[in-house]
């Protein structure tokens, strides 16, 4: 290997421990959740994906190394094995083992409304049409926008399709909780009444918004709950794109643009979710929007 390459791979190397190492302090402080760990895990090449088993494990509570090594051998994980490697039914009995000692695996309060932003063509408006048919007590916002509807989508279920001066009065009667140019293209906007009746009422609100919208009503509404859809990697949010065909290559393109600058925004967001398998994540999204009242 040249030299320079060497160089390159060891500085790498370091980073990657350091990430690492720190990420397990967040864990064992509790600043960060094992559920959001086991998440992210599901991604290639972070710090979660290259935590060893027993080293989370260790970050538990009330568990030392003689334990940790049990409870290892119990899961049928081998000591070898990281986050990042573990089979179906590894990362099933993990999950079910943190959900235990983790009191369900759920995050806080129920929020007065959650937010579901994430990159272009990750599956957010799949999940929430999942959501929309398997779980009736969470309410879907109904966005208004500027775009043009695509074939089979409904005004007044998919989107409020309006034009430049319908978006324009919205704004100028402050009828818009937040509201943005997405892709540099067409205005979308979340009506404000629905939404505040919902959290008036107890209501499960979901908002599937982009992420300057997110930002907005993190602004506006601290206690709203921020997730992140994330998908497994950047070639596969690259097929769903193409895969969708709804926009041609001129759109893609500018699509692809605003999703790296969102794929980097993922920290600022209270969960991220991996939409690896669609039934999964949108299970996990409706536990943390149930919260620890459910
Ligand atoms: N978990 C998944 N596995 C495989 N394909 C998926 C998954 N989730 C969604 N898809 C597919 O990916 C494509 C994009 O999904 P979707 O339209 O829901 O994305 P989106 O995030 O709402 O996009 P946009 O922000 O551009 O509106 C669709 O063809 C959908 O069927
Ligand atoms: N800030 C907001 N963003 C929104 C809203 N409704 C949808 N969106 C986002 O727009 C893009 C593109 O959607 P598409 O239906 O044209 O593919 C996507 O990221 C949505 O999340 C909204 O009310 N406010």
């Amino acid at each position: 290997m040249p030299e320079v390459d060497r160089v390159a791979a060891n500085r790498a190397a370091i980073a990657a421990r350091q990430a690492r190492a720190d990420l397990k302090r967040r864990l064992r402080s509790g600043e960060v959740s094992p559920f959001r760990v086991l998440e992210q895990s599901r991604l290639p090449d972070t710090p979660a994906a290259s935590l060893r088993i027993t080293d989370f494990l260790l970050s538990f509570p009330a568990i030392g190394a003689v334990k940790a090594e049990r409870v290892r051998e119990d899961l049928g994980i081998s000591e070898r094995k990281r986050l990042g490697g573990l089979g179906k039914l590894q990362r099933d009995r993990l999950e079910a083992f943190v959900r235990e000692r983790t009191g369900g695996g759920r995050v806080g309060p129920r929020p007065p409304l959650t937010v579901l932003a994430g990159p272009t063509a990750v599956g957010k408006g799949t999940v929430a049409t999942y959501i929309r048919e398997h779980y009736p007590e969470v309410q879907l916002s109904v966005s208004a926008t500027t775009r043009a509807p695509r074939p089979g989508e409904e005004h007044g279920r998919h989107y409020f399709f309006v034009d430049d001066e319908g978006f324009d009065r919205m704004l100028a009667a402050d009828e818009l909780l937040e509201w943005a140019t997405v892709h540099n293209k067409s205005r979308y906007g979340t009506p404000r009444r629905p939404v505040l009746e919902a959290a008036e009422r107890g209501a499960l609100m979901l908002l599937e918004i982009d992420l300057q919208g997110a930002r907005q009503v993190r602004a506006s509404m601290p206690e709203a709950r921020l997730v992140f859809l994330a998908p497994p990697s950047w070639d596969e949010l690259v097929d769903r794109l193409v895969g969708r065909g709804t926009e041609d290559e001129e759109e893609r393109t500018r699509r692809l643009e605003t999703a790296k600058v969102e794929l980097a925004a993922a920290d600022e967001f209270d969960e991220v979710i991996v939409n690896d398998e669609v039934p999964r994540a949108a299970a996990r999204l409706v536990e943390l929007m149930r919260g620890d009242d459910a």
